[in-house]
């Protein structure tokens, strides 16, 4: 009885709640020695049955009232009279030999009692009891005949019965089947993996083909989901490993939660531990297929260079060399080193699952019922501590699954080659229009992105953790797929080194001012009047999309490729513009708000139009990422900062702190964070691909951006030549004199157009006389009294 409550008061605390006359210490000691005693002294009395049972067989068959009273009566039984009886009527009467896994039972239940848990009590008396039950019928079965002449029932007289019986009922063969079938379901129901260990044996076969392997492996995903182990194709040697441990014990305190599937099913007991590993790999297939990239119809815009050949993928590395799966070893030894560490905070876990990414190892915990998260949160650094690893992260709880992440750096990380996921079919087959390749995720998977959708992407990360060869990656993905005539960069480097390997690919792929030399843009000036000439080239395409009556520049496109647009009205196809600055801290420490104002310009406004960009910057700080900036680039990359304020600069929360570096990324596209490897693509391996491309039949030039004039200070009023003044010119001044208000975005909202046009309208209204000159943030003076006078101004002035 006592057990029973034992196991059932499992509520809220980890550990064994003792029965009410346990509560005393004293006792308490007490009756752990004893049950102990009685533990040992009924083992002695078991084994000392086989020697001296026979010996004993005619004193034990008398009344066991008499037995214990009279004392002439004397046993061999090492225990005395009472072992002799009770080993007779456990073994003999009971089960036979099976009776010893009774002994089990007493053994868990004395830990108990002095506090050391192994295993379910309850779970461990029903299956002691199950098994009892069924060995003692197979002792019977396969024995009966051989010990007839012995005292030992090796099934005990329950066995006999129930074999004798059975053999009546569905003669020998039937029983056998019986038993067989019995020991199947005990099997199937006591352990949770089981079914996946038999199909393991009836599967076995020669691993020659490791492509049909990982074919086999994926099946094998989907049909045991709840099983989810999953084969690691690069080691085919690990698939030992996995065999060994794919199997969860669970410890007593089982949730009852519905969103841990498979907690209900494993009610199976651990022999071994009290928790084991489930390890769990998934690798996509790294197939290469050819590169798709679609055809146009009518009017093929890639036809000006129609002999462009894509980059072969045989220009990049694999950098293969050092990559080294995780041993099983330093598996186990972490997820000792997290369940003890958990434990000495009174921290019980439930389950622990592996899952094995490139650089690290997502380990999922299921706690106790009644844990605080938080106090799991809290343990970053004693985790962190017992593991002697950096950049540990603790997702609690992790969306979605209702389990508790600890993600692991792994002892030799993976190098996630660009070559690698170039090729994999789910770039390759991707339907993105700006397809980007990043890197490798914790399963494994290819990380894939559609610039279009993000729209815009800021990077951060402190120096050496991996920015540029991200941006590199970035840059690299998108030549593999776009053709020159569909993409076009702008590339802004002020650091003058980090991208001044793609000049080379100038005409093919870049975008720069008129009259410019160098396409890769280094210069502050320059930077700003790119950027300004770039909301022109926004506004004019707008402009043609309103022409076009289309909503986005798919739309438009599609109506250019299928002849709908008319060259002659000024349409053309239009190329998505790529905007990559790399050191975005050194602009906006050098020009501030010129540079922020058409960066928050082109966020916002950009989308639509095919404008992407892509801002990078080593200092995470709020005067760099300024509220303007981050309310523009929802989709951010983190890679390893040097503290948790840098990180909530990026990402809005913690965690890029405790990246490992070396291309390891926090990516935050909605308010979730994904980690993911960066693929490594070196220096050597662009130069190739910039090369492969720049030998290649080129247009003449690169892409010419509009012209800026800019806003400088010789550039007065007497430059403007009123003659070629907006059409909407005098309507703007009509507004101006009416509202007596000079400001630029009032005409800007009033017209629906631009702000650089509304900008170049207001010019010329300084330059008719008709608003004063620019005077910083405060609207411009209107020098128009009335709208008469401003009638006779424009009829006068202006003809
Ligand atoms: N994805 C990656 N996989 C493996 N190693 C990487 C990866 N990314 C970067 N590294 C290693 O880190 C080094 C520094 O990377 P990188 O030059 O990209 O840093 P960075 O952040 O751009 O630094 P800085 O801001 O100073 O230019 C690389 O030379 C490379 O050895």
């Amino acid at each position: 009885m006592a057990k029973k409550k034992i196991t059932n008061n499992t509520k809220a605390k980890p550990r064994f709640s003792t029965p009410k006359f346990l509560a005393d210490e004293r006792i308490k000691f007490l009756f752990g020695i004893t049950l102990s005693l009685f533990t040992i002294y009924i083992g002695l009395a078991f084994v000392s049955f086989f020697f001296t049972g026979g010996a004993d067989q005619s004193k034990l068959d008398i009344k066991w009232l008499e037995l214990i009273t009279d004392s002439k009566v004397r046993v061999e039984n090492w225990t005395g009279k009472t072992g002799a009886y009770i080993s007779n009527l456990v073994i003999n009467k009971g089960f036979g030999i099976a009776s010893f896994s009774f002994l089990y039972v007493l053994v868990v239940l004395t830990l108990r009692i002095w506090g050391v848990k192994i295993q379910s009590l309850r779970k461990t008396i029903i299956y002691t009891l199950l098994f009892c039950i069924w060995f003692s019928v197979l002792m019977s079965f396969l024995f009966v005949q051989s010990t007839s002449h012995s005292f030992l029932f090796l099934g005990g007289v329950h066995g006999y019965f129930i074999s004798e019986w059975l053999i009546s009922l569905i003669g020998n063969i039937g029983t056998l089947f019986l038993v067989v079938l019995s020991f199947l379901t005990l099997v199937t129901f006591g352990f949770q993996n089981s079914i996946s260990f038999f199909k393991k044996i009836v599967k076995s076969k020669p691993k020659t083909d490791p492509i049909a392997d990982n074919d086999l492996s994926k099946a094998e995903k989907v049909e045991n989901e709840t099983e989810s182990i999953i084969q690691p194709p690069h080691s085919i040697s690990h698939e030992q490993d996995i065999e060994d441990t794919g199997v969860i014990l669970e410890s007593e305190f089982l949730p009852k939660e519905e969103s841990i599937k498979k907690t209900k099913a494993s009610e199976a007991e651990a022999v071994k531990k009290d928790l084991e590993l489930k390890i769990e790999t998934v690798s996509e297939k790294e197939e290469i297929v050819s590169i798709k990239h679609t055809s146009m119809e009518d009017f093929d815009p890639t036809l000006d260079l129609s002999n462009y050949q894509y980059p072969p993928i045989n220009l990049l590395e694999a950098h293969h060399s050092n990559n080294s799966s995780v041993s099983k070893e330093e598996l186990e030894s972490n997820k000792d080193k997290i369940v003890e560490t958990l434990r000495q905070y009174k921290i019980e876990i439930t389950q622990i699952k592996a899952t094995i990414g490139p650089t690290i190892t997502l380990y999922e915990i299921v706690p106790a019922p009644g844990i605080r998260i938080s106090k799991i949160k809290n343990l970053e650094d004693d985790i962190a501590l017992s593991l002697s690893a950096l950049g540990i992260r603790i997702i609690a709880p992790i969306p979605g699954k209702g389990t508790i992440g600890i993600e692991v750096p792994n002892r030799t990380p993976e190098i996630v080659s660009m070559k690698n996921i170039i090729s994999s079919k789910k770039f390759q087959e991707s339907t993105h229009a700006l397809p980007v390749a990043l890197g490798k995720t914790i399963s494994n998977e290819t990380y894939t992105l559609d610039l279009t959708k993000m729209p815009h992407l800021l990077v951060a990360g402190a120096t050496g953790q991996g920015k540029s060869v991200g941006l590199n990656a970035i840059i690299t993905s998108l030549l593999y797929k776009m053709h020159p005539s569909q993409l076009k960069f702008v590339l802004i480097d002020p650091k003058k080194v980090e991208l001044s390997i793609y000049s080379t690919i100038e005409k093919h792929f870049l975008a720069k001012l008129p009259g410019e030399e160098e396409a890769i843009i280094t210069d502050i000036h320059k930077v700003i009047a790119t950027l300004n000439s770039l909301c022109i080239e926004m506004d004019s395409r707008y402009d043609l999309l309103k022409k076009a009556h289309a909503r986005n520049i798919k739309e438009y496109n599609t109506k250019f490729v299928k002849r709908g647009l008319n060259p002659e009205n000024g349409h053309r196809y239009l190329p998505y513009i790529v905007v990559i600055i790399d050191e975005f801290a050194d602009l906006i420490m050098t020009a501030g708000k010129e540079v922020e104002t058409p960066i928050a310009r082109i966020a916002q406004l950009a989308r639509a139009i095919g404008i992407h960009m892509i801002i990078a910057t080593q200092r995470p700080s709020t005067n760099i990422i300024t509220g303007i900036i981050k309310a523009n680039f929802p989709a951010r990359i983190a890679f390893k900062v040097a503290s948790m304020i840098d990180s909530r600069t990026i990402l809005d929360s913690p965690g890029a702190n405790h990246l490992i570096g070396r291309g390891d990324m926090l990516i935050s596209l909605t308010s979730e964070l994904v980690r993911v490897q960066c693929a490594f693509v070196d220096t050597p391996e662009v130069e190739a691909v910039t090369e492969f491309i720049q030998k290649q039949q080129s247009y003449p030039t690169a892409m010419y951006l509009p012209e800026y004039t800019g806003e400088s200070s010789e550039n007065t009023s007497l430059d403007i030549d009123l003659k070629k003044r907006d059409t909407l010119f005098e309507d703007a001044a009509r507004l101006v004199v009416g509202s007596q208000q000079g400001s630029t975005s009032g005409i800007q909202r009033r017209f629906s157009i631009g702000y650089n046009r509304a900008g170049r309208i207001v010019d010329q209204l300084e330059a008719a006389g008709i608003v004063g000159p620019f005077e910083g943030s405060k609207a411009r003076q209107v020098l128009v009294q009335d709208e008469y006078s401003l009638e006779k101004l424009l009829s006068d002035v202006l003809k």
